[in-house]
């Protein structure tokens, strides 16, 4: 994963917004990289969750909100 530098400045507050959450590999990717320049993730939503693939263990304590939760 990647972004273009001077996209984020160290200090800011950013809320991660996805289609999707399977296994939790995007948006955990994507804490990492804001996460590594300094950058504070509130928090993270998506609009479908997949529970069975527990992607919500994989981002620890941050906060995820999500609009539709439910198996395939
Ligand atoms: O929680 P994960 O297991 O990481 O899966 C979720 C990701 O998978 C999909 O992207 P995909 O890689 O299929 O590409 P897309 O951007 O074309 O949707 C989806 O858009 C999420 O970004
Ligand atoms: N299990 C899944 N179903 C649909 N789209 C996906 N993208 C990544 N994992 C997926």
């Amino acid at each position: 994963m990647e972004m273009h530098v001077g996209a984020v400045e160290a200090g800011e507050r950013a809320l991660i917004i996805d289609d999707l959450i399977a296994t939790g590999g995007t948006l955990g990717a994507a804490i990492r990289l804001l996460e590594r320049v300094g950058v504070h993730v509130v928090e993270c939503a998506c609009v479908i969750e997949l529970p069975e693939l527990k992607g919500r263990e994989r981002l620890g304590e941050k906060p995820l909100f999500v609009l539709v939760s439910g198996d395939a």
